[in-house]
């Protein structure tokens, strides 16, 4: 039996920490505490500097070369107050590179929240009407970096505080003037004169008074903005850095993450927005599964191999390891089999049933596994690793069939970092193959941000999906039979949906 009972608490510097008792099997209590970077604070760059100094260039670059994490840019200009209908009607008379232009308490109150990890609605501003939208804001989630970017963002001491790092970006006055009247006429529909008019009065006036005071602020200057690519590589170096500390693959080193790229969050994307349709979110499953599938099969033994090619040379290259096999946790596990079979031609698939209600919380009610299994590497199959309770009780059972932990690769879509530390510090030897990391569970022990249920979601059991019957993909768990599998029908009860 093994049960969770987690806390989470923040410290004085406003980290988030998990701690907690996890009772697994009753007789061996794994206590423990402090999880310091399970739900990690996001990491905050400020970047400042005159107006059209190349700010968002710089914002967009680092952005880029963080692709493996999420990032998240918050615009100071989203926070301008919003002019009122007199100060409307005089326009050209209103300072808008002033401090009191913005609404800093709001800025203020969006980052804490976003410092906690929790989604918040920006405002969005027109600059050609000088206002903000009622109705439209931008819905922001956790993330793992928070970039400010604005002319003024280091001016306020508490926002400035926030701040893990501040970069100002140096340009000349000339380059920026004339960036500004070409952006500002073109963009934002405004004439030369007025622009002009506008940066002789005002804009110049609070660089001198504001801006440019700020600089001393910053941890980094960055001479000629965007165009400094050795700065920005630097700067991204040190953020990775920082990063890594909290990353939980060098904690564990038996946890691997595939490498990141933008089709990859872009499948992630869909799958965990809750408006996708069924058929988009299996299909899209469907390719992710199969690239972490693809991806724990390379952490497989193997012999080296010579072959012959067409043109009489040697090739020396690898075979794959023969002795292996699946093994489904019932029934989210189930929707991963089709890509392991896939990638392995007739490979013997067992199945294992965790219910978790009952008396005793927890129970192991079915297994079907190959005869033969202890002399066997096992993939084993569930997308979403949550507290672990389902992982720890299947591969305690793999264990007592006899196959050595190290022989064991956990392959799942989205892992908790609870989930990681529960596996990883039961089974060091096991490795744990993933595509991302979220940021950790709710109070209902379900993964956030994550995808919600994915076993209803797959096989279209949740209660506001469209009906099955609409799409013709030929998917259910227990039908999909393979003359070499030892997949079996079951027909008893199913883990109740979380
Ligand atoms: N006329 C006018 N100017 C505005 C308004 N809102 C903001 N501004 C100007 O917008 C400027 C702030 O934007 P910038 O920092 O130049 O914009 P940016 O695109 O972030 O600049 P870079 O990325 O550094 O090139 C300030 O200098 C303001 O004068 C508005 O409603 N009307
Ligand atoms: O790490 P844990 O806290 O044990 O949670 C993970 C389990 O939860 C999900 O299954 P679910 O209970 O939703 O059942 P389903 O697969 O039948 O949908 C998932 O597929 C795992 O099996």
């Amino acid at each position: 039996m093994l049960k969770v009972d987690l806390k989470e608490s923040m410290d004085a510097t406003g980290s988030t920490h998990f701690s907690g008792l996890f009772n697994v099997d009753d007789d061996s209590k794994l206590a423990v505490s402090a999880f310091k970077g399970s739900a990690k604070q996001p990491f905050v760059i400020g970047v400042a500097g005159g107006t059209a100094s190349g700010k968002t260039t710089v914002c967009d670059m680092i952005i880029q070369q963080l692709h493996d994490h999420r990032v998240i840019l918050v615009n100071q200009d989203s926070f301008y107050r919003g002019l009122t209908l007199e100060e409307l009607e005089n326009v050209g008379e209103y300072n808008f590179d002033h401090p009191d232009a913005f609404d800093t308490e709001e800025l203020l109150s969006c980052l804490e929240n976003m410092l906690h990890c929790q989604p918040v609605q920006i405002p969005v501003y027109d600059f050609k009407w000088h206002r903000r939208s009622s109705e439209t804001f931008r819905k922001v989630n956790a993330a793992d970096v928070i970039i400010m970017e604005g002319i003024l963002v280091f001016h306020d001491s508490r926002v400035r505080d926030l701040m893990n790092m501040k970069i100002f970006v140096d340009t000349d006055a000339d380059v920026r003037l004339a960036r500004r009247i070409r952006r500002d006429t073109m963009e934002r529909g405004r004439d030369v004169n007025g622009v002009i008019e506008q940066y002789a009065k005002f804009v110049k006036p609070a660089f001198d008074d504001f801006v440019l005071p700020s600089k001393k602020y910053a941890d980094v200057i960055i001479p000629r903005g965007g165009d400094n690519h050795v700065a920005i590589d630097l700067i991204v170096q040190h953020i990775r850095t920082k990063l890594g500390q909290h990353d939980l693959r060098k904690i564990y080193p038996n946890v691997y993450v595939i490498q990141s790229t933008f089709q990859i969050r872009g499948m992630h994307t869909l799958i965990r927005d809750q408006e996708t349709t069924k058929h988009d979110f299996v299909f899209y499953a469907d390719r992710l599964i199969r690239l972490v599938v693809e991806h724990g099969l390379g952490h497989l033994p193997f012999t080296e191999k010579q072959v012959i090619t067409p043109t009489g040379s040697v090739y020396i290259g690898v075979d794959f390891c023969k002795k292996l096999c699946g093994v489904s946790i019932i029934r989210s596990g189930e929707s991963m089999e089709n890509a392991l079979r896939a990638c392995c031609k007739g490979i013997k698939i067992g199945k294992i049933l965790i219910h978790r209600e009952g008396d005793n919380g927890k129970q192991l009610v079915y297994e079907k596994l190959p005869r033969d299994i202890a002399d066997r590497h096992v993939l084993l199959l569930d997308p979403i690793l949550a507290t672990g309770n389902s992982a720890v009780q299947a591969i305690a059972l793999l264990m007592q069939k006899g196959v050595p932990e190290s022989h064991i690769i956990f392959l799942n879509l989205i892992s908790a970092p609870e989930g990681i530390h529960v596996v990883c510090k039961r089974f060091p030897l096991l490795k744990i193959v993933t595509s991302e990391i979220d940021a950790g569970l709710n109070a209902e022990f379900r993964v956030v941000p994550g995808m919600g249920g994915f076993g209803d979601r797959y096989f279209g059991t949740d209660a506001d999906g469209p009906d099955q019957s609409e799409f013709k993909r030929p998917v259910p768990s227990t039908q999909v039979c393979n003359n070499n599998a030892t997949t079996q029908v079951y027909n008893g009860p199913l883990k109740s949906s979380r």
